[in-house]
């Protein structure tokens, strides 16, 4: 398949693109992360199916839903909240609250559709300015750009319902929009932390504590403090690695006498890696693309790498494709859809993973089935992806520019 190969090596080579020219760890950092999207951006990101779950109910429902139900609906996304009567009384007293995320355009993931749902306004923060600070992409502002746009397509072809009420922001224009009134923000912000207190902070970078960080390291955990309030940022749904620089923005917004947007802040499991695919592996590999899905990956090459990976009958420790099902699939549909032969059992729709488990544990459930089940599911989630970057001569373009930047530079 000569499309296929084509493809393919696009891939490999945006990739390279996006990590070239870092020194060795950053590099490194920086394409587990890039990996860790690859796959988990398919975790988080809505499904456009409709569904019967209570979840997933349309914004022209919202009048019927209580502050109870929006509440449970929102808090569904946190593993932690702070503070869960604050975001109680915040749902209950205004109708459109406004949550925000960010994320360097090298990485990033959120559950959007249960905040629009409950009748929340997103805005995602495109934040090159950031992804400069912290030298990714060698600091390049257009290489940065580039990636911005790509993921940005990724996000918009994975099918996000409610699109009306999420809007993307690049934080360049943020910033230039209310530029006087942001660096007073800043500046103010500056002043009020010692230099430990924001050192502290430098998970939200991804750096790690005793590095050695330069000034621009320093400003970042202010800026993207003064993005909450420039934002008017009701709730900060960001990932969990994030909560440092928000609970210093809730400290700030104390220490500035509650003039402005309270922040709440809702923090998403970090993601975890998934395993490799293949027996034994603890993470997905690089240098064996068949340890993982990719999501420009063809149905083909989902169902082999699916085919191929490590299942041993009867048995859920270790097994990677329950990895799959537990944060892929059941978030994602709500639910695992087995076809089978009669003989073999026959259809069979599992509602929870507990009920698979014991499906498969008691051998009631074959690898074959389950295997075939799980590629199905997830060509099911890819499928608009793969359709957006074929079909969409914007999308289609802007793979080009990527892949020529890579040949002339
Ligand atoms: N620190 C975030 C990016 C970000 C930047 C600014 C923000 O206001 C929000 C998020 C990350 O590492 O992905």
């Amino acid at each position: 398949m000569g499309d296929q190969g084509e493809k393919n090596s696009s891939v490999d080579e945006i990739k390279a693109f996006l990590t070239e020219g870092f020194p060795e760890t950053d590099a490194t950092i920086l394409k587990n992360r890039l990996d860790s999207l690859i796959v988990n951006g398919v975790v988080s990101l809505s499904p456009t199916s409709s569904s019967s779950n209570p979840l997933e109910r349309s914004p022209s429902l919202l009048d019927d839903i209580t502050p109870d139900e929006r509440f449970k609906i929102v808090r569904s996304i946190g593993e932690e909240c702070i503070k869960d009567a604050e975001l109680m009384r915040l749902l209950k007293n205004k109708p459109e609250p406004i949550a925000y995320d960010g994320f360097e355009p090298s990485g990033g993931g959120c559950t959007l559709h249960r905040l629009t749902d409950a009748g929340c306004r997103v805005k995602i923060l495109v934040a090159g300015v950031f992804a400069r600070l912290n030298h990714k992409l060698s600091g390049d502002k257009e290489n940065i750009r580039v990636a911005g746009k790509y993921f940005m397509e990724i996000w918009k072809a994975i099918g996000m319902k409610n699109l009306d009420k999420v809007e993307f922001v690049w934080s360049s224009d943020a910033i230039n929009s209310r530029a006087a009134e942001y660096w007073d923000l800043v500046l103010d912000i500056v002043g009020s932390f010692s230099g430990e207190r924001i050192k502290n902070c430098c998970a939200i970078m991804g750096r790690a504590e005793n590095e050695d960080l330069n000034p621009g390291q320093l400003m970042y955990p202010c800026m993207q403090c003064a993005d909450i309030f420039l934002l008017e940022a009701d709730i900060c749904q960001l990932g969990m690695d994030q909560r440092k620089v928000n609970m210093l923005a809730r400290e700030y917004w104390t220490k500035i006498k509650k003039r402005k947007n309270k922040p709440r802040m809702l923090s998403q499991r970090t993601h975890n890696m998934l395993p490799g695919l293949k027996k034994g592996q603890e993470k997905m590999s690089k240098s064996d693309p068949s340890s993982a899905i990719f999501m420009e990956d063809n149905e083909d090459e989902v169902d082999k790498k699916i085919n191929n990976a490590h299942c041993v009958e009867g048995t859920v420790e270790g097994n990677p494709c329950f990895e799959y099902i537990k944060h892929i699939i059941f978030p994602w549909f709500q639910e695992f859809e087995v076809e089978r032969s009669e003989e073999h059992g026959g259809n069979k729709t599992f509602k929870n993973l507990e009920d698979l488990i014991s499906d498969y544990q008691s051998k009631k459930l074959h690898p074959v089935d389950l295997k075939a089940a799980l590629a199905k599911a997830l060509n099911r989630i890819l499928k608009p992806v793969r359709d957006h970057f074929n079909n969409d001569p914007e999308a289609k373009a802007l793979l080009d520019k990527v892949k020529e930047y890579k040949v002339t530079k």
